[in-house]
């Protein structure tokens, strides 16, 4: 890969292209293609079975891919110089020596990357486990245990993160935690790629959504673009509302009662408040109603969801 084409898709840090991955006859990834920007948290989200574990490991060189392409800094896994540099990742927690103490299992993590204990020590006490540190990872809590997995993925400094469902099994605090920490990570000009089937949970921390079902993409999106996608219109209140109701009609929206209101589709509040200033029509309220991202989430992937049930059950 060279020429200008190399140096754009080195700027994108996570590009996925076409990627396909049977599992006998069920299609785990089937043509998935996006992008992830540096400097966002990027929620990689979808039901149960939509692909999204299978995709990191293609990314992470853990599975083969059948066609495609999945690139970090625009390379195969394996054509990474010093992977744990460039791409960190939390798959699963549970993994680690439970014999072995916090410090050593980072310790001999970085040896094999000539990494030195100076950076273990800062490590962990960013991820809150100074106070632990010699103690046995076997006897870690599951929060502890995703602290540690974070301070491993964070050991060779990389631009790239890719975090599998970080916030399963935590309490509040450790999952205000996480998403305190993934924010920060964005802030400091990282790519940060993190799935989960919550989209409440991604609202939160995330800037932009990829959305995949049955292995392909369905949204690819801001959060803000999502929430403009499933507005539901706007309810207005006014004391003279058969009068607005025939105005904007006029105007050619579709307006309907509702709740004490009329409902308005096809007009912004802007463009309401303006007509009913013109008339001189007084206005109680004037609310835009959003589908919450949750409702959004729950129609886009709809489709996928009943697939899946179907597939179960047979
Ligand atoms: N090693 C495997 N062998 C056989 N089938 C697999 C394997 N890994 C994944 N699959 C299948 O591929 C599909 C995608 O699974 P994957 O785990 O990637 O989805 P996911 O979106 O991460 O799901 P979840 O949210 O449940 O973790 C599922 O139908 C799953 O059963």
């Amino acid at each position: 890969m060279r020429g200008p084409d190399a140096a754009a898709r080195v700027g994108r840090m996570i590009e996925v292209r076409e990627l396909t991955k049977r599992y006998g006859g069920t299609a785990a990834l089937d043509g998935l293609s996006f992008e992830v920007r540096p400097g966002t948290v990027t929620g990689f989200l979808g039901p149960n079975g939509s692909g999204k574990s299978t995709c990191m490991r293609v990314l992470l060189g853990l599975a083969a891919a059948d066609s495609g392409a999945a690139l970090v800094n625009g390379r195969r896994y394996r054509e990474l110089e010093r992977p744990l540099h460039e791409v960190g990742a939390l798959l699963d927690a549970s993994a680690g020596h439970g014999d072995r103490t916090a410090r050593d299992h980072l310790r001999c993590l970085a040896r094999t990357h000539g990494i030195g204990d100076r950076r273990v020590t800062g490590l962990l006490e960013r991820v809150g486990l100074a106070g632990v540190a010699r103690r046995r990872i076997g006897g870690f809590s599951l929060g502890m245990r995703q602290r540690l997995g974070i301070a491993a993925a964070l050991l060779g400094d990389p631009g790239v993160l890719l975090l599998d469902e970080p916030v399963n099994g935590l309490d509040p605090d450790g999952i205000r935690w996480i998403r305190e920490l993934m924010r920060a990570l964005a802030a400091e000009g990282r790519t940060v790629l993190v799935s989960s089937h919550l989209m409440g949970e991604m609202a939160l921390t995330a800037d932009r959504l990829v959305v995949v079902g049955r292995g392909r993409l369905i949204a690819d999106t801001s959060v803000a673009e999502l929430e403009r996608r499933f507005r539901r219109g706007v309810l207005v209140r006014t004391p003279r509302a058969a009068e607005l109701a025939a105005a904007l009609a006029e105007a050619g929206a579709t307006v309907s009662t509702e709740d004490g209101g009329i409902a308005v589709h096809g007009s912004t509040a802007e463009e309401i408040g303006e007509l009913a200033a013109a008339r001189g029509i007084p206005l109680y309220e004037v609310a835009t109603r959003s589908a919450s991202l949750e409702e959004a989430y729950m129609e886009l992937t709809a489709d996928s969801v009943a697939h899946r049930a179907e597939e179960v059950a047979r």
